[in-house]
């Protein structure tokens, strides 16, 4: 059965989506936006009051990259705990009340399932190409950003055109569909413990970076406030590394003004590897970060 302090296989979590998205037809509602390569659903659930008028909305996607087993039992810990604190804590009920969250549980859904029966340390999609004998593309160097080509055997393939990974085609589809009311992109990886933003792709600047840099040291220190758990936040490129055709700087600039990659625990003890017994601990103290986010764009909003 499901658990939210294990690493739920896939049929898990799709049983777990079925469930939860009909647990509350006032707080939550699913949308499938399309298949993986190899034919799995990837389903979108809609957290928030429901409404007959358009509210403004935060993105968040787990599971970009296959190995980061923490990032997809993050998306599933926030929508429980969304559901359950909706109504007793005031942050919550703001949030939920004003806004819509929209959760993408598990992104990579192929490469997942892959790292369950086969590859534990698989990171890319499952696309096949005839002419290489070499399989999928990084999902997070597949966007329009900064694009450019490289090698088909790399883990960080960056595909053969921007967009070429399907699962990466159906997402950036729904954000564009939604640009207008999407106010935040929030993509969880794991690990190294940093709050990314705009850019990875160059050096300069971004436009918003003061701002950006404030709300991140806000965030970081949120989490930090439960168990002193140290996070490193900026850009990507000076951060963590220079990189192109990422999630983040691609939501950013169409438009999407708060745009985060978060890499949870740990900083390499165990890395991919992260305990289950850390499930619960991650998980509780990025929701306050989450939710500091949140609660600025409704103050500034
Ligand atoms: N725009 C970006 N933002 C964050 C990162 C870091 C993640 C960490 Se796993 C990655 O390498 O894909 C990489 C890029 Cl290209
Ligand atoms: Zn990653
Ligand atoms: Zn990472
Ligand atoms: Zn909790």
């Amino acid at each position: 059965t499901h658990s939210y302090t294990k690493y739920n296989s896939w049929d898990k979590i799709q049983s777990w989506i079925a469930s939860i998205s009909s647990s509350n037809p006032n707080l939550i509602s699913k949308q499938v936006i399309g298949n993986t390569y190899e034919g799995r659903p990837m389903t979108i659930l809609k957290l928030g009051k429901k409404s007959s008028s358009t509210k403004p909305a935060i993105f968040m996607d787990c599971g970009i990259h296959a190995r980061e087993w923490i990032s997809p039992a993050f998306c599933q810990w926030f929508v429980k705990e969304a559901l359950s604190t909706y109504g007793s804590d005031s942050q919550m009920t703001s949030l939920l009340d004003q806004m819509d969250v929209f959760v993408l549980p598990v992104f990579n859904v192929d490469g997942y399932d892959y790292t369950h029966k086969s590859n534990r340390m698989w990171r890319k999609t499952r696309s096949k190409k005839s002419g290489s004998s070499c399989i999928g593309a990084d999902p997070n160097r597949n966007w329009n950003a900064g694009w450019s080509s490289s090698n088909p055997c790399s883990d960080t393939f960056c595909g053969y055109s921007p967009e070429s990974e399907i699962e990466v085609k159906n997402v950036a589809d729904f954000i564009r569909r939604n640009k207008s009311i999407i106010k935040a992109y929030l993509t969880i990886h794991s690990y190294s413990q940093l709050l990314l933003f705009p850019y990875s792709y160059t050096y300069d600047l971004a436009e918003h970076h003061s701002e950006l840099l404030k709300v991140a040291e806000g965030a970081s220190a949120a989490l930090r406030s439960l168990y002193g758990t140290r996070y490193t936040s900026g850009p990507g490129a000076t951060t963590i590394y220079p990189a192109a055709g990422g999630s983040d700087d691609w939501a950013y600039d169409l438009g999407v003004k708060y745009s985060y990659t978060f890499e949870l625990r740990d900083t390499g003890r165990y890395g991919f590897l992260l305990p289950e017994s850390e499930i619960k601990p991650t998980c509780e103290e990025t929701m306050l970060a989450v939710k500091y986010i949140a609660a600025y764009l409704l103050c500034t909003s």
